[in-house]
């Protein structure tokens, strides 16, 4: 499986996505802050994978402490945690993961419990935070593959891959579902500027599983659309509203209007956690404005002239009504999905 993260005594282990496709290499976060800077960097990304980096980070933050006291513990697990969610705001699985820590931290500090033993807790909590990410994406892959085609072309855009998870993979663990149930699928995976997730993430995981891949240029999908070359469209989210209106890469929305437009079914594939029942409606998810520097420079050769305006916005909104069902651990959600995600949210986990 490939290593997107992991738990080691010395630190967070992460591999490297900014060196992806032609390095494999790998950076280990000793410290809260340094896992910190490697969300905001983006050496590690990807809504899932950003959660459990952040609630390992709160972990390692409390783990590494030299507090004696629960007062003084306080005071750090505090600071942790706002270091830690000043990263990067749209993912709301990144606020999710610290609170699990931090939730489970105060809890036990509440009872006065000895501070070895709640560095032991919240440790194990990140790591079993872990595995639960990837039995997700693996029980997504089962809910979603039947909507995918028998055989035919899937196109995805950025990555919702085992990059972008803990393993497997939310819209790519469904492609991953839907080839191990035996269809034929071929993936044309958008380039995705200007980070390129696309073009150096989902083809470099997907051609380590022999999954045929394609990668297109973002400009590209509405020609093969009205060719009928595409039959499906998945992707993955970063934080879908009570409404199920659903914030991803930048260009997503673009995809979906598409999508509608030439009759192909749009899909997001999602753990349940990226489902934020407090923010009502899409305009109310805070996008995150990225450095121009991804826009001008590209494998830091500059492309634009000097002092050249530029947008920067690495998310949109695709509102629900562009998406035909939203595929999560716990099922698939349907329009009209404010109702369907009430419904799912008060079933819970059984
Ligand atoms: C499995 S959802 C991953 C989601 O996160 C990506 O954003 P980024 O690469 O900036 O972290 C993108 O929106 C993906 O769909």
């Amino acid at each position: 499986m490939i290593p997107t993260l992991e738990w080691t005594p010395e630190g967070v282990n992460f591999l490297d996505q900014t060196k992806l496709p032609l390095e494999e290499t790998y950076v280990l976060a000793t410290d809260y802050k340094q896992v910190a800077t490697v969300i905001r960097d983006m050496i590690v990304r990807g809504a899932p994978a950003i959660g459990v980096s952040a609630a390992m980070g709160v972990a390692i933050g409390i783990d590494r402490s030299t507090a004696t006291t629960i007062p003084a513990l306080n005071e750090e697990v505090a600071v942790i945690c706002e270091t830690l969610a000043k990263t990067r705001p749209t993912a709301v699985n990144l606020f999710w993961g610290i609170a699990q820590v931090r939730d489970l931290y105060n809890e036990l500090a509440a009872k006065n419990t000895p501070i070895r033993e709640i560095k032991a807790a919240v440790v194990a909590l990140g790591q079993r935070l872990y595995d639960e990410d990837i039995a997700a994406c693996k029980r997504m892959g089962a809910h979603g593959a039947s909507l995918m085609p028998k055989e035919g072309t899937v196109l995805t855009h950025c990555n919702a891959g085992a990059l972008a998870t803990c393993g497997y993979g939310s819209a790519l663990g469904v492609i991953r579902g839907a080839i191990e149930a035996g269809h034929k699928i071929h993936v044309f995976a958008d380039e995705t500027r200007p980070f390129l997730q696309g073009a150096r993430l989902t083809a470099w995981e997907l051609m380590k599983d022999n999954i045929p891949t394609t990668v297109l240029c973002d400009n590209m999908s509405a020609h093969l659309m009205s060719k009928g070359r595409i039959q499906a469209v998945i992707v993955g989210a970063d934080r879908i509203a009570a409404n199920g209106d659903t914030a991803n890469k930048i260009g997503t929305y673009g995809v979906s209007i598409l999508a509608k437009e030439h009759g192909i079914p749009f899909y997001v594939a999602a753990p349940f956690n990226t489902i934020d029942l407090a923010t009502a409606h899409g305009n109310d998810i805070p996008i995150e404005q990225r450095d121009a520097r991804e826009v001008t420079h590209s494998n830091g050769k500059q492309m634009t002239p000097d002092g050249v305006g530029i947008e920067n916005p690495a998310f949109d909104v695709t509102p629900a009504k562009y998406i035909t069902a939203i595929i999560t651990e716990r099922g698939v959600l349907r329009a009209p999905f404010d109702e369907s995600i009430k419904a799912m949210a008060q079933k819970g986990t059984n």
